[in-house]
């Protein structure tokens, strides 16, 4: 794996660089088009990208409950106590994030407030193309429950035999409603316009690669999506003190979802940095998934020396990974100096995969340098909130000639008058 030792200001504008949202233009024009033709052909052309891209022929996208309840009566027992641990620590931490509404009565005669709705419909993508994600329909599905959600439904690429029966088993763990086999743009264009079998959703939440990303860019407006979650990212901040060996394995860990996928390791220690490359290379080597870890490695990856503790720092908040561990010496105390980050994992036990699976925190999260500004998913994706207002007369006489001159201001007689009309005797 690549080292390199620069002053922190090249380094930075490296970063910048490497993490810049550009489209890809053939990638932006091959989407478009996918999600015109599911507009004006609804289930044909998602009939067409199945055959196209996945290399299957669907006649009914909508699964049928048999085939979920049959791999759930068949799933491995270890495997579904697993999902079940998930589930429980899923649940507890997200329960964590409901909110309530608000509602003041300070001023004499005013009520305002706030309520929260849960979204009516919400889609969820649940990655298929390369591996299966069971462990992301409860990461997204418990909070859409959670949040009160009236019908979930989740859109995944089939293969050849099917979906994996894992993935059906957690859909029907999490209480999903609906699963419908179609993956892709064309999926994302189906749950946001809706098809012939496909209802259109209020919300799209979930990852995916560079076309589902870009999927959802398009189409927002149409529908809400959650974020930019793409290929997965982990970044590590790790001194002298931190196991070479363990830190390449996270690094691999992240770097096998996708060969865009980013393993980013920055350390004060060069004796670390070498002896984490050669770690990678020889970890490599006997990684099944090789070709697509490799790929990310040489494309995406690299190690940065840098002088101090807080170069360290500086330097990954401008990456903002979906990832950060921190491998230091206690690293608790280093909490308040990460400003971008989509979820931080503390000390050497804390390893990444803990909180792909099971620790409770969610694991779809912004990626791309989004972290800047992006949440990870929550139970507060699946709410919007609608305020309210209510006057008396007196309470309105009171701010009337605030607004009729605000109205005014802006040239807005109509605005005016209306407020007016409510103390000429003309209307009573
Ligand atoms: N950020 C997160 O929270 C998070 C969580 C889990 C996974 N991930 C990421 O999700 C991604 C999963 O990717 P994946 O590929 O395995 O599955 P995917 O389901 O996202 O994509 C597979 C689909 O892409 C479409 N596709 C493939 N090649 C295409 C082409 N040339 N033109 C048009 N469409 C094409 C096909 O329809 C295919 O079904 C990875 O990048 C992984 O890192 C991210
Ligand atoms: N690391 C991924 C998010 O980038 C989530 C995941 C699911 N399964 C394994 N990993
Ligand atoms: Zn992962």
């Amino acid at each position: 794996m690549k080292i390199v030792q620069e002053n922190l200001a090249e380094l930075e504008k490296m970063v910048q660089m490497k993490t810049r949202q550009l489209n890809d233009p053939k990638v932006v024009a091959t989407v478009s088009e996918i999600i015109n033709n599911v507009v004006e052909n609804g289930d044909s052309a998602l009939k067409d990208y199945e055959k196209k891209f996945d290399n299957v022929d669907i006649d009914n996208f909508k699964l049928d409950q048999s085939v979920i309840d049959d791999a759930y009566d068949n799933l491995d027992k270890d495997v579904k106590d697993a999902l079940f641990l998930a589930k429980k620590n899923i649940t507890s931490f997200h329960k964590k994030e409901l909110e309530d509404g608000f509602m003041d009565s300070e001023q004499k005669g005013v009520l305002r407030g706030q309520k929260l709705v849960p979204l009516q419909r919400v889609g969820l993508y649940v990655p298929g193309g390369t591996a299966a994600y069971p462990s992301t329909i409860m990461m997204s599905a418990m909070p859409a429950k959670i949040a009160g959600v009236d019908e979930v439904v989740i859109v995944t690429p089939p293969q050849k035999d099917g979906i994996n029966p894992a993935v059906l088993a957690a859909a029907k763990i999490a209480g999903v409603d609906a699963i419908y086999q179609v993956g892709g743009a064309q999926a994302i264009a189906a749950l946001a316009y809706g098809t012939e079998s496909i209802p259109r959703v209020d919300k799209i939440v979930g990852p995916g690669n560079i076309f589902v990303a870009t999927a959802k860019k398009q189409v927002f407006g149409q529908v809400a999506i959650d974020m930019v979650a793409g290929p997965s990212e982990i970044g590590i901040i790790a001194d002298d003190s931190a196991n070479p060996r363990q830190v390449a394995a996270d690094l691999l860990s992240q770097a096998e979802h996708d060969k865009l996928a980013r393993p980013i390791l920055v350390t004060d220690s060069l004796k670390l940095a070498k002896a984490v490359s050669e770690n990678v290379d020889s970890q490599l080597k006997v990684l099944p998934r090789e070709e697509i870890a490799s790929a990310s490695v040489n494309n995406k990856g690299f190690i940065a020396v840098v002088e101090k503790i807080d170069d360290m720092f500086t330097l990954m908040n401008t990456v903002a990974p979906e990832h950060l561990e921190i491998q230091l010496e206690d690293p608790t105390q280093y909490l308040n100096q990460i400003r971008n980050a989509g979820s931080v994992f503390l000390g050497k036990y804390a390893s990444e995969p803990l909180g792909d699976y099971v620790a409770g925190p969610n694991h779809i999260l912004p990626t791309g340098g989004t972290a800047r500004f992006s949440s990870p998913l929550g139970v507060y994706d699946f709410v919007k909130r609608t305020s309210f207002i209510q006057y008396t007369k007196p309470a309105l006489e009171r701010e009337a000639k605030q607004i009729t001159t605000l109205a005014r201001v802006e040239g807005l007689e109509g605005h005016a008058r209306a407020i007016e009309s409510r103390f000429d005797t003309y209307y009573d």
